[in-house]
């Protein structure tokens, strides 16, 4: 009903049309905005609309409140449903026997369509209470029928099932970083996306205006996790990889082991600087070109000379103005012409007269030759373009390299041909150069002021319309909203598109995933989109497959948080059953001594098995196999996980399978995929082909068995080709 009431609205307000004046006009603006903006909350979270019900005990009022994905009023503003996030819905997830929160009963709704199909009631009885139950699950059937669900490719919410310990990282406060840790399948990112719409619901004034940045691995990890915000109401997320965080460049190439372990290094920051430095240049030094001991140029059919000495003076103070390099020109240019002004005065045997200096020095500017001059001693520099030639050019990368502290085998690891792809190792050094170059944007800043005092103007007009409408006292739209909405006939920008092409923007906060893999230099990225280190941190360092990546949070992040950093841990696995645990803890034992694996709250399942076969068999058996395991999950998803230099031969022999890592690989039966582009991911069953391949592709390569392996919901094969390495004994042996 409130659907069709908002679509009824909305086509009323569409055909009201456009006459009756500007105030009409935002007037008629700000309905269309409002109810279409409903209309398209109550589709996306029409699907099981309300999940739960929390009964009070006499004590705590006795009433019955009903918890949904939204909060939905009747027409006398009495409520129906609690939305999910609002405090009123807390006891639903964090009432246990032990401390029932004022409850006497919950209970789970199962919902097909607008139908209950079941019901799941957890009574609160405080007596006969034993130490086992203070673990109790919160809805055991309920979450255990949602676990058994097949796979679709795309990551669901859990609203109707978050668990006590997850209810925590959700509902945690918006300042200082959070660290949630957990192993494989503990609920990390669908908690992190569930806390990004708590926070947005709860501190909605602060969040919707700068917004929050969700950073993952990978493109086909966004899209994987893709639907859960909208199917929890919310749109305003900007989801990005480490790789798109610079406008304007989307790296997805990953460099070599040692490129990147060298490129991860913070001392980046120095090789970065002593790069601008180069390009910083009096005549005669390295790299520069012409004379040594002067900047000569031919200009107005003259030789005009500055010393060497005057240069270096121009620079240092340049140097010493608090600007970056791109602002700090100004005074370069106008002090070398100045002097080139001067020297020609000189040769004409003129007075230096102040404005005919300035008069000549303005004429010598135009004169091509005397630019080229200029720009070979201080050249307005783009963030690419240094970075590009640094990376490029194996004498600039020795003479930096070599300044800024590098070995010899970490300038070569550093080289690469010109023209290559950008890199995600990249990305960090160009955000790195952009703040030291920054931008010469006077033009910009004059356009920017009188663009301000515009929309000044048109907010205030706007924020008369909307109290004249009521809108603004209801908070349904804002003044800013509705004047951008005017401007012209393109869609007014979402926070989230603004924020998105700015490289400067501060978000209100930032949730980062598989956060085990960014490298010092990727948190410098990120630490300067989020000022006031409002972060969420979830991951995993015992799956860390970045040689650049955390070995621990304290170390990667204290720099940044001190004593703002605090800790969650997530401690049950939620993805795959037990029985496979078991297989993959062994496997973490030998890789990773020091960390712990989750326990496995699914026992039994199909046992895990191993399949021998002889070298050459693989190409008759994988498919065979594979065949096998579509049929053994119905409608299911497999993956098949092959070691990276092995990718494409696996590929080659399953060609019905999605074999690259992009978002496609979600929607097929069957993807073929590495173990680093698996990561984050989930599947019905998984093959891991060659697992000692696997484990001895790099350092980090028993961490990525570990990883392939805790990626099944339900079956595990292993095929190999050699003996089954002592860590895997666990499996159960098939007979070739
Ligand atoms: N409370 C819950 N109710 C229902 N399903 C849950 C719950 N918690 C987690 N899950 C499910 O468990 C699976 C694993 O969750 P998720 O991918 O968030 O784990 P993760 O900790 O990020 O794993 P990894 O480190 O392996 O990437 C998902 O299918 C998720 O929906």
């Amino acid at each position: 009903m409130l659907r069709e009431r908002a679509a009824s609205a909305l086509t009323a307000a569409l055909a009201r049309g456009g006459a009756g004046g500007y105030a009409a006009l935002m007037e008629r603006e700000a309905t269309v905005a409002e109810q279409a903006a409903r209309a398209a909350r109550l589709s996306a979270v029409e699907n099981g609309l309300c999940f739960g019900r929390i009964d009070h005990a006499p004590d705590h009022g006795g009433d019955t409140l009903y918890i949904g994905r939204i909060g939905i009023r009747d027409d006398d503003h009495e409520s129906l449903l609690v939305d999910w996030r609002a405090p009123a819905a807390r006891p639903f997830y964090s009432a246990t026997p032990v401390s029932p929160d004022g409850l006497v009963r919950r209970r789970h709704l199962h919902m097909r369509d607008r139908a209950v199909t079941g019901v799941d009631d957890k009574v609160f009885d405080l007596d006969g209470l034993s130490d086992s139950d203070r673990r109790t699950l919160v809805g055991e059937a309920a979450l255990l029928a949602g676990l058994r669900r097949g796979r679709t490719g795309r990551m669901r919410d859990i609203v109707a099932t978050i668990q006590t310990e997850q209810d925590r990282v959700i509902r945690s406060d918006l300042a200082g970083v959070l660290v949630v840790q957990g192993g494989p399948g503990t609920g990390k990112t669908v908690a992190a996306l569930h806390r990004a719409a708590y926070l947005l619901y709860t501190h909605r004034a602060v969040l919707e205006r700068r917004g929050v940045l969700v950073v993952g691995p990978n493109p086909a990890f966004l899209r994987y996790i893709g639907e859960v915000l909208p199917s929890l109401g919310e749109t305003d997320v900007v989801l990005r990889t480490v790789g798109e965080l610079f406008p304007g460049v989307a790296a997805t190439a990953q460099d070599p082991p040692e490129t990147a372990v060298v490129k991860g290094s913070l001392r980046m920051t120095a090789l970065v600087e002593a790069a601008v430095a180069d390009r910083q240049r009096v005549p005669g030094e390295p790299g520069g070109t012409g004379p040594g001991s002067a900047l000569v140029v031919a200009a107005d059919g003259m030789r005009l000379r500055v010393p060497a000495a005057v240069c270096r003076s121009v620079r240092d103070r340049a140097r010493a103005l608090p600007l970056p390099h791109n602002m700090a020109r100004k005074l370069v240019v106008n002090r070398l012409l100045e002097a080139l002004a001067r020297d020609q005065a000189r040769q004409l045997d003129r007075p230096a007269d102040e404005a005919d200096l300035r008069y000549t020095a303005q004429a010598l500017w135009q004169e091509e030759p005397v630019r080229r001059a200029i720009d070979g001693l201080w050249p307005h520099l783009t963030p690419q373009e240094l970075v590009g030639r640094l990376l490029a050019d194996r004498a600039v990368l020795e003479r930096v390299g070599a300044r800024a502290g590098l070995t010899e085998s970490e300038r070569a690891a550093l080289h690469r041909p010109a023209g290559g792809p950008w890199t995600v190792g990249d990305v960090p050094l160009l955000d790195e150069a952009a703040e030291l170059l920054g931008a010469d944007n006077s033009a910009d800043l004059a356009a920017e002021r009188a663009d301000r005092r515009r929309r000044a103007d048109e907010e205030r007009y706007a924020q008369g319309v909307l109290e004249y409408t009521g809108l603004f006292e209801d908070g349904l739209m804002a003044a800013d909203t509705l004047a951008e909405r005017q401007r012209g006939a393109a869609p007014a920008a979402t926070t989230a598109e603004r924020a998105a092409a700015d490289r400067e923007w501060a978000y209100g906060h930032v949730i980062v995933d598989e956060a085990q893999e960014l490298s010092e230099m990727a948190w410098r990225v990120v630490m300067r989109r989020v000022p006031t280190r409002s972060l969420t941190v979830v991951g995993d360092t015992a799956q860390t497959g970045s040689p650049a990546g955390a070995r621990s949070w304290s170390g990667m992040l204290g720099r940044y948080a001190n004593r703002r950093l605090r800790e969650q841990r997530l401690l049950v696995n939620y993805r795959t059953p037990a029985p496979i645990m078991a297989v993959a803890a062994d496997v973490l034992a030998e890789a990773a001594p020091g960390e712990r694996a989750p326990e496995s709250v699914r026992a039994g399942g199909d046992p895990p098995r191993a399949v021998r076969v002889a070298d050459t068999d693989l190409p008759a058996r994988l498919p065979k196999l594979v065949a096998e395991e579509l049929a053994a999950i119905g409608e299911g998803r497999v993956a098949v996980i092959a070691p990276p230099d092995r990718h494409t031969e696996v590929a080659a022999l399953l060609p019905a399978a999605a074999a690259d890592a992009g978002p496609g690989a979600l929607d097929a039966a069957v993807a073929v995929l590495t173990p680093g582009a698996s990561k984050g991911l989930e599947f019905d069953s998984v093959v891991v082909v060659d697992p000692v391949g696997v484990a001895a592709s790099s350092a980090a390569g028993g961490r990525d068995l570990y990883v392939a392996l805790t990626r099944a919901t339900r079956r595990l094969t292993v095929v190999h080709e050699g003996p089954l390495p002592p860590m895997l004994r666990r499996l159960r042996e098939e007979p070739a």
